[in-house]
């Protein structure tokens, strides 16, 4: 990774975060940098957008020039649009990530550019070997094409015997071989993207490109211009004709993740492209076939949204012949160990550790906590504890506050499901689990009356009559 940043303190600090999971280097000015790209293969640039004497845009420009495959990142405090359009005509650049940035975010960022990059490389190798004529290199090139679909497969979605995901990768693993279009859903982090490149690289399309555009991180004209792409002078800072995704992945796949989240208007526009198979650059006067296949991926609940008249119900059609639900985490507690062993042995790896070993009691505080966050949750955390603690044994201490705590809560779940009251009646049975509800909220958020009583929808003084109904107090 290279962090192009004139300020040093922003320097640093992206420097620090990167640092745990990549080899960072570091310049201060576009020539330095330059410079630092001439000696060193560089997978991903991150620059910022104001530098004294030029602009991110201009200095990624001629980075895509002279080393194409770098994927380049623009990190930003200012956002005109005209900034971002320009970055994305010009410099065709992979994301913009604004600032004050999250670490979690920046980290996720990068690492998916990470694997873009990979991707890209592999993918030009690729296309060369095809193009080319000998039946050797032909060969050899659909090797390759069978290794890339083993490492993208489904044999990547990690799993215990006998998960919920086994009925779904089977499903998927069926449809892949159609052109159908498919709706993935799930909670964030649960790995819909995952699933979605498994059919991509299940499907007779495997040899094109899978491209993702989160629909959610960019403004509806962006994102129009981005998918279908514009015309010179469609719109102010539109310099130059700029080809969409949908074009550039021709042959292939695209995948629409979020797509709950955009608006009437863009759903309109999508809508017709997927009916004709065509797309119309913004200001373009004549549409272009395309040959694609969208799948879509979203953490709501689409069918929802088109009864409250948020999303079309014709595109959800379009979009959903065929629809596949990856399970939260805490709803497949089986394949906690397995998914926290492989993404150990991963984080390991890229932090040039030895794996340590996930002891028994570590084990049980992970299958207890419900991971809101899902897989991307529990890589963060695996990420934090290795990079935090020495050893060979990884320990329940190493985990975050949140994650013990939450264990806590957990287990008192749990109980709670056991100490269920099988007699009395109805009444005074609720009144049992109501006592013992309000005792594990209390627990939970540490005797906080205010808190436990916003989490449990009372007013405060509610809460107190509750608390001294049922003669609850804080254990010495
Ligand atoms: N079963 C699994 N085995 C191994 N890794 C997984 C699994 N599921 C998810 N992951 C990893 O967890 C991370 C999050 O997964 P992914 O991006 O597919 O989730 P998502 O549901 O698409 O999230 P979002 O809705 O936020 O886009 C990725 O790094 C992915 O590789």
């Amino acid at each position: 990774m290279l962090v192009v940043d004139d300020e040093l303190r922003s320097q640093e600090a992206m420097r620090r975060t990167l640092d745990e999971d990549f080899r960072v280097l570091t310049a201060s000015s576009a020539e330095q940098a330059l410079a630092v790209l001439e000696r060193e293969p560089v997978a991903v640039v991150l620059c910022d957008q104001r530098m004294p004497g030029t602009t991110g845009v201009v200095f990624l420009k001629q980075v895509r020039q002279r080393w194409p495959e770098t994927v380049r990142i623009i990190v930003s405090g200012y956002t005109e649009s005209e900034d971002i359009v320009a970055g994305i005509n010009e410099a065709g650049i992979y994301q913009f990530i604004l600032k004050p940035w999250a670490p979690e975010h920046l980290m996720e960022a990068v690492r998916n550019a990470a694997e873009a990059h990979q991707l890209q490389r592999q993918t030009a190798r690729l296309d060369l070997e095809l193009r080319t004529s000998t039946p050797v290199l032909r060969q050899r090139a659909s090797q390759r094409l069978q290794q890339v679909q083993q490492v993208f497969g489904f044999e990547r979605i990690v799993r215990a015997p006998g998960s919920p995901l086994d009925g779904v990768c089977a499903v998927a693993a069926r449809v892949a071989r159609y052109g159908l279009s498919v709706l993935v859903l799930g909670e964030s982090g649960s790995g819909k993207e995952l699933l979605a490149r498994a059919i991509h690289y299940a499907s007779p399309r495997a040899g094109g490109p899978f491209v993702v555009e989160n629909c959610a991180a960019i403004p509806d004209t962006l994102l129009e211009s981005e998918l279908f792409g514009h015309k010179r002078g469609a719109f102010t800072g539109a310099y130059d004709d700029h080809v969409g995704l949908f074009q550039r992945a021709h042959g292939g796949t695209v995948l629409l993740d979020e797509i709950g989240e955009t608006s009437a208007a863009f759903q309109v526009k999508l809508l017709r492209v997927l009916q004709e198979g065509e797309v119309r650059p913004v200001g373009a006067a004549r549409p272009l076939p395309v040959d694609v296949r969208v799948l879509a991926a979203t953490h709501r609940e689409l069918e929802q949204r088109v009864h409250e008249g948020l999303f079309r119900q014709d595109l959800y059609y379009r979009l959903a012949p065929v629809t596949l639900t990856v399970p939260p985490l805490r709803e497949r507690v089986a394949d906690i160990g397995p998914i926290a062993q492989h993404l150990l042995q991963q984080v390991a790896l890229e932090l040039g550790r030895p794996v340590p070993d996930l002891p028994d009691a570590t084990l049980a505080c992970l299958l207890a906590y419900p991971w809101p966050g899902n897989i991307r949750e529990l890589r963060n955390e695996l990420a934090r504890a290795l990079a935090l603690h020495d050893g060979q044994r990884l320990l329940p201490e190493a985990f975050s506050p949140r994650v013990l705590q939450g264990q806590r809560a957990g287990s008192a779940a749990a109980q709670l499901a056991a100490l269920m009251p099988s007699s009395g009646t109805l009444v005074q049975r609720l009144e049992v689990i109501e006592a013992m509800l309000l005792r594990e909220t209390l627990l939970r958020q540490r005797w906080n009356k205010t808190r436990a009583a916003q989490e449990l929808g009372l007013s405060r003084v509610g809460l107190r009559s509750k608390i001294q109904r049922f003669g609850l107090e804080p254990s010495p």
